[in-house]
């Protein structure tokens, strides 16, 4: 696997170049964009990684998983009275479906959706950004994982759109908690700096039915694992979900910051980051690093 990996990593490294660091948050342009990291954790606790795989960099929408895992774990089911698990076809910080299907979101991994499952974290938590960070590090078993003020602060600064959707669903009755409470909680949670590592020892309960291999926490039933698993499959990568599926074949959660995470259900957790994204946000690196690794060991569910 060592040498896989390093192989792998060796074929990419020439796509560095073609794609773009993400500029609309201002704070996450300021990324040198020529880092290339894969970590893959299998659920016999072996951790195996390559470049700059223990480098954190900001999750992003990754940390929207981690989100949707505290609701279902709190409100089970009931979560899907407020949004849907159906695929979006659109890109993750779209408008125009919120309107037409009254403020109710597709899924919980455009932002849309993400903010409403926010929201329902806010009703529960006290004090939803350090919940999160707890979890995270439990989930990791990194204790020393933290959120970058200086992104969330930026992503603040520019949060028009996220602001315009959680506005638009308070305006059709799908918000519950202050708007702008909720954001600054969910920039947080975005702003949370892991490394591959980190992410792929945090996402080994989505391979092993719901229980951290590391830590032997059960952190949702096997039943719920493998629903998480179906939304990641189907909308884990918003619009490009569909070419993920045909190219890489794993549910996986991609974030702008430049990683991508995925899930071999009953043998490894991956996860790999390039800051350059193609047009549709996702890790132009990433997205070929994974399509290789799934075609040498042969990993894709279908
Ligand atoms: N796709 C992403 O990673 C988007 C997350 C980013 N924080 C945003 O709200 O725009």
């Amino acid at each position: 696997m060592q040498q896989l990996l390093n192989e792998i990593l060796d074929e990419i490294r020439p796509l560095i170049g073609q794609g773009k660091v993400a500029s609309y948050i201002p704070a996450l342009a300021c990324v040198s964009p020529d880092q290339l990291g894969i970590a893959v954790y299998s659920n016999d606790g072996e951790l195996y990684y390559a470049g700059d795989g223990l480098t954190p960099f900001s999750i992003q929408s990754i940390s929207k998983v981690f989100s949707l895992v505290q609701a279902i774990q709190h409100s089970g089911e009931g979560i899907w009275e407020r949004l849907g698990h159906e695929p979006s076809g659109q890109p993750f910080n779209s408008l125009v479906q919120l309107e037409f299907e009254r403020g109710v979101p597709r899924n919980p991994f455009i932002n849309a959706g993400a903010l409403v499952i926010c929201d329902i974290n806010e009703s529960r938590f006290a004090a939803p950004s350090l919940s999160m960070r707890d979890f995270v590090r439990r989930l990791s078993g990194n204790r020393l994982l933290v959120s970058d003020e200086v992104v969330a602060r930026s992503e603040y600064q520019h949060r028009a759109r996220n602001a315009a959707m959680a506005y638009l669903m308070q305006s059709f009755g799908n918000f519950h908690n202050d708007v702008e409470a909720v954001l600054h909680s969910y920039f947080h949670h975005c702003a949370i700096r892991m490394s591959c590592a980190d992410l792929a020892l945090a996402f080994s309960f989505l391979a092993n039915d719901g229980v951290s291999p590391h830590s032997g926490e059960r952190v949702l039933t096997p039943r719920q694992a493998k629903q998480v698993n179906a939304i990641m499959a189907t909308s884990g990568l918003y619009d490009e979900a569909g070419n993920f599926a045909y190219r890489v074949g794993l549910p996986g959660k991609s974030g702008v910051g430049g990683g991508i995470v995925a899930v071999v259900p009953g043998r490894f957790s991956v996860c790999v980051w390039s800051p350059e994204l193609n047009p549709a946000g996702n890790s132009l690196a990433g997205m070929a690093a994974l399509e290789k690794l799934s075609e040498r060991i042969d990993w894709s569910i279908f």
